[in-house]
């Protein structure tokens, strides 16, 4: 007898083994692998996902079987609970966290979890009689809760909670013919004019053979109603999409250009590919403005026209609204978008729309890597260099690596783009495990922008300003008076805005954690940006009571106060966190300056990618080198990457850019060679510090991270762990730790890692596996476990 193979969703039991389940006869012929059901597990039902049917079970026991299936069609297709699979092993993560990954939001596997108390003593745990866990965003409560459940003190209840809401509108399907509608309108009262204006619309549907929405008739929904119980009409509910960007619905495509001579072998090279379906993995070093958006939309072109589809990922989509127009704008509907900014009903909608083949592009951020496409011909990543392609939480994947896997599966080629490709990627090129494309030069012949470098420890003397240089000044002055824009860029990495007193010190802390608070002009308070606990800007410090406390660093705002004073002429548009939260806030604020509604964009790292206008001719960097100081092996990359893409937006189509970067340290590398647009000595002098450290891309690197409310557990812990660690690394290995993490205390909880780093270590995923499998256990006890590849951080 058959039996599915289920991965249940129970928080207290996080495991990788598939449980047996006997199928119903009811049931056997509608059960399949990718679906979700409903089944018995202890004493309650859960969700789960049926991810292989076996000809017999594994498990000796009496099997239960299936108490119902939730998807009259499998959620996950072959390909992609395969995929799953390989994410739990690769990222050491939970089977069930990788597939609710997979899912958008509204398909999630998810069982309500709601505690009530059983005993006096877990009561006291309990704000309410019943809390529900899938709710519960604050870690220490529910580590508090799951341990409450451990000890007995506490019950679990399991609902099974559904989200997926499907849209849909009522359609009017006319009943009878124009001739009879007349007749019965000939029959009316007089004054029945509502009856008879529904008569005439029904009529002229009739007669063009149509059943529209009744939401377009302009008459009220009461008539119809009346009508359908008459036997005029009846009416439908049919399913329609939320369409994320309704405003670009119906506007002309745009036509592919002619490619320069740079662009046209690089399309071909890929195409050819894409016709030999092979998995080779190209990567598009392209200076900035060089027309790399084209190169995607003919290649993506192309594959759709040999039949197949393409997937497209972007950094952040909701921070580069162009690069989605530009690519909606050429293929229209084919394409869907999947990216945080969107509601859940939109995001399920384009799921839906890539699933069933309606949508054959899809361009989206991270998590888009998972889209439900078949048959695909192309994947491509833009800014592949960018960090958020790596997810900080479980499964802490990166989005190339899923790409990469894909790509092998379906015998497809991937173009990998950036100006600055990250020093792993462009390594691999150096040794031939990718294809190295190059575009050298700019579309518009121009040169790049020269790039004047200014010294502020001379400059703050001379114009007695921390922020603004005389030269700077006078050239935004410049751009004013010639109507031509500019972008100027707060680098906020490394770099926070705080409240300290100048009496003893003293720098305002948040409760929780271990971290300083982050000030906030527009509310006026305080902020976590860790927990999000607030609280009002202290007027006297509370620690010596002192009313000398002041706002330290230099914030966006601060800056455009400062830019108002000085320049009273220009236009300033702010874009930071503050002015871009609503939905579509990146998207207005663009629009507006690409209206030329402003003189000057002054933003932070978001202004850095992307952005093609042609009006810009100056990029001023205020604090190039605030990332810097920060502990961090890619500092030095990230300031020359973000140094040079920014630079990248000055000069773009006819009109000669310059670039002016004002820095305390003007003689590190990483500013001199972005001053040169030197990627590539960049990378040589680069490649050389990483090998002299131990650092990658020399070597692979791991991070493995325990917390826990007590420090004392929290540090027992780690030490337990290093010691089965150790065990299973050579002597090559290179431990660094246990240390606390960088932020000791995050959440009332305390942080201790270990970084590994390594060339070969043949026995190092057993361990880690061996590792994640008792951390089950110690899940229980309030302890959690991450491990980490190749993270984005050391600290
Ligand atoms: N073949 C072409 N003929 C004419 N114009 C082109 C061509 N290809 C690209 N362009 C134009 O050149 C400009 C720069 O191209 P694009 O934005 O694609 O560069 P990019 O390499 O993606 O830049 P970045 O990395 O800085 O974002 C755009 O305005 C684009 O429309
Ligand atoms: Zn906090």
């Amino acid at each position: 007898m058959p039996v599915a193979k289920v991965i249940v969703d129970v928080p207290t039991m996080q495991t990788n083994r598939p449980y047996d389940y006997e199928i119903p006869t009811a049931l056997a012929e509608s059960v399949q692998p990718g679906m979700r059901v409903w089944v018995p597990f202890g004493h309650r039902d859960v969700a789960g996902m049926v991810v292989a049917i076996d000809a017999a079970p594994t498990f000796t026991g009496e099997l239960k079987s299936i108490s119902s299936v939730l998807d009259p069609a499998p959620v996950l297709n072959a390909e992609l609970l395969a995929l799953a699979h390989w994410l739990a092993d690769t990222t050491y993560a939970f089977w069930i966290s990788c597939i609710q990954t997979m899912l958008p939001t509204m398909l999630k596997v998810d069982t309500d979890k709601t505690v009530t108390a059983a005993t006096p003593a877990g009561e006291a745990m309990l704000t309410a009689p019943e809390v529900s866990l899938t709710a519960m965003t604050d870690q220490t409560e529910l580590a508090k809760l799951l341990r409450g459940v451990a000890s007995g003190d506490l019950v679990v209840h399991y609902r099974r909670h559904d989200r997926a809401k499907v849209k849909t509108e009522t359609h009017a399907v006319p009943l009878l013919t124009p001739a009879e509608y007349s007749k019965a309108a000939a029959a009316l009262r007089a004054n029945a004019t509502q009856q008879r204006a529904l008569l005439q619309t029904l009529s002229d549907w009739a007669a063009a053979g149509q059943q529209p929405a009744i939401a377009e008739s302009q008459l009220p929904r009461a008539p119809f109603t009346a009508a359908a119980k008459r036997g005029w009409v009846r009416l439908e509910e049919r399913e329609v999409y939320r369409d994320p960007y309704p405003e670009l619905r119906g506007a002309k495509l745009t036509t592919p250009l002619p490619l320069t001579a740079d662009q046209q072998p690089v399309v071909a090279t890929v195409t050819a590919a894409v016709a030999a379906r092979r998995a080779e993995t190209f990567l598009l070093e392209g200076v900035t403005g060089s027309g790399k958006t084209e190169v995607y939309l003919q290649i993506i072109a192309q594959a759709i026209a040999a039949g197949r589809t393409a997937l497209m990922l972007v950094p952040e989509i909701a921070l580069t609204p162009q690069m989605v127009h530009r690519v909606t704008g050429r293929f229209g509907r084919q394409v869907a978008v999947l990216h945080s900014g969107l509601s859940d009903g939109e995001k399920f909608d384009e799921w839906r729309r890539i699933q069933r083949g309606e949508a054959k592009i899809v361009v989206g951020a991270r998590s888009a890597a998972f889209a439900p496409l078949t048959n695909i011909g192309v994947f491509i990543i833009d800014e592949e260099h960018e960090t958020s392609y790596k997810q900080d939480d479980a499964p802490r994947y990166h989005a190339r690596d899923v790409v990469l896997h894909r790509a092998a599966t379906f015998g497809a080629p991937v173009v990998l783009g950036s100006a600055t490709p990250s020093l792993e990627s462009r390594a691999r090129a150096e040794k031939g495990v990718y294809t190295l494309l190059r575009l050298p030069e700019r579309i518009n012949q121009q040169p790049m922008p020269p790039v004047t470098i200014i010294d502020m420890r001379d400059a703050m003397k001379k114009s007695g300003q921390e922020d603004f240089s005389q030269e700077l000044l006078t050239a935004l002055q410049d751009r004013v008076a010639r109507h031509e824009q500019s972008v100027l860029l707060l680098n906020r990495r490394g770099f926070s805005s705080f409240v300290m007193c100048r009496e003893c010190g003293y720098v305002v802390q948040c409760p929780n954690c271990d971290i300083s608070l982050t000030l906030h002009m527009d509310t006026h308070t305080l902020r976590c940006h860790y927990c999000g606990h607030e609280e009002p800007i202290p007027h006297r410090c509370p620690s010596c009571g002192s009313t000398k406390i002041r706002y330290y660093g230099t914030g966006t705002q601060k800056v455009e106060a400062k830019l108002n004073e000085l320049l009273p002429e220009a236009r300033v548009l702010r874009m930071d966190v503050d002015t871009t939260r609503k939905k579509g806030g990146h998207a207005k604020l663009l629009a507006k300056f690409g209206r030329h509604e402003a003189d000057i964009l002054l933003g932070t790292q978001m202004i850095a990618k992307g952005l093609d206008f042609p009006d810009v001719t100056l990029v001023g960097v205020i604090n190039a080198d605030t990332g810097l100081g920060l502990p961090d092996f890619r500092a030095s990359e990230r300031t020359f990457q973000l140094l040079t893409q920014v630079s990248g937006r000055a000069g773009r189509a006819d009109k000669p850019g310059s670039v002016i970067i004002q820095t305390f340290n003007p003689d590190h590398y990483a500013i001199t060679y972005a001053k040169h647009h030197d990627y590539e000595g960049f990378f040589r002098r680069e490649m050389a510090i990483r090998h002299l450290g131990h650092y990658p891309p020399y070597y692979f690197t791991i991070k493995l991270t325990v917390s826990h409310q007590s420090a004392e557990q929290a540090a027992k812990a780690i030490y337990s762990l290093a010691k089965t660690l150790k065990a299973g690394l050579t002597p090559a290995a290179i431990v660094l730790g246990p240390t606390p993490g960088a932020i000791a205390r995050l959440k009332n909880r305390y942080y201790y890692q270990i970084v590994v780093k390594y060339t070969r270590e043949p026995k190092l995923a057993a361990t880690l596996t061996q590792i994640l499998d008792s951390t089950q256990q110690s899940g229980r006890q309030g302890f959690q476990v991450a491990i980490d590849r190749e993270p984005q951080s050391f600290v």
